[in-house]
């Protein structure tokens, strides 16, 4: 529940690569602090209906990027429960403005890990092709993008989804999200 006279804002907002399990974790979270979950590429998929893979055939990652910051926005303002983003909405400048009034967790993940978990299917259109080699260049070119907006790391190398939530409730004890 939002407490009377403030604005609703997430409790914690989860950024991260692909396969670093936002989607996963935010949901475990969500079950068990009895709050609601939002995902902004659902809300994407759900408000356009039609998948992420399609939206970037049909309309290229630009247009993609431009529903998916006013996704961002939208659920900052509107939610009060778990969040988490899209793996590349971090890249738009004025997504990590808003961020900085947030408690943000950046979900890590190295290359073994991350290729393991995101597999050879097709939802994903950045991996198309050579997937580790995408995977490779996406988490060197946006670590330091996920770092800079985030109030805390977690690390899910090796960790079940149940264990990185755990890290992340230790992490957050004390902080009024
Ligand atoms: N800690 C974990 N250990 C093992 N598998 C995991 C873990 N977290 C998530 N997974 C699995 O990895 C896959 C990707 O997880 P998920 O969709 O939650 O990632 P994501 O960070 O939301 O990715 P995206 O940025 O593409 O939305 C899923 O099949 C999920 O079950
Ligand atoms: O890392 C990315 O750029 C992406 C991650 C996914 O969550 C989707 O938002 C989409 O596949 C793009
Ligand atoms: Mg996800």
């Amino acid at each position: 529940m939002t407490p009377a006279g403030h604005e609703p804002r997430p409790r914690v907002v989860l950024v991260g690569p692909m396969g670093a399990g936002k989607t996963t974790v935010a949901a475990l979270l969500a079950q068990r602090w009895g709050a609601t979950v939002r995902d902004t590429d659902s809300d994407i998929v759900t408000a356009q209906g039609r998948e992420i893979s399609d939206i970037f055939v049909d309309d290229g990652e630009a247009a993609f990027r431009a529903l998916e910051r006013e996704a961002v926005a939208r659920a900052l303002a509107e939610h009060d429960g778990v969040l988490s983003l899209g793996g590349g909405a971090v890249l738009d400048a004025g997504t990590r403005e808003l961020l900085a009034e947030h408690t943000v967790v950046f979900l890590q993940v190295g290359l073994g890990d991350a290729v393991k978990r995101v597999g050879l299917g097709t939802s994903r259109p950045l991996l198309m092709g050579n997937v580790r080699a995408r995977v490779k260049a996406l988490l060197d070119e946006r670590t330091p993008v996920y770092a800079s907006v985030a109030t805390h790391t977690v690390d899910t190398d090796g960790r079940t989804p149940d264990e990185v939530a755990d890290a992340i409730e230790a992490l957050l004890q004390g902080v009024d999200a």
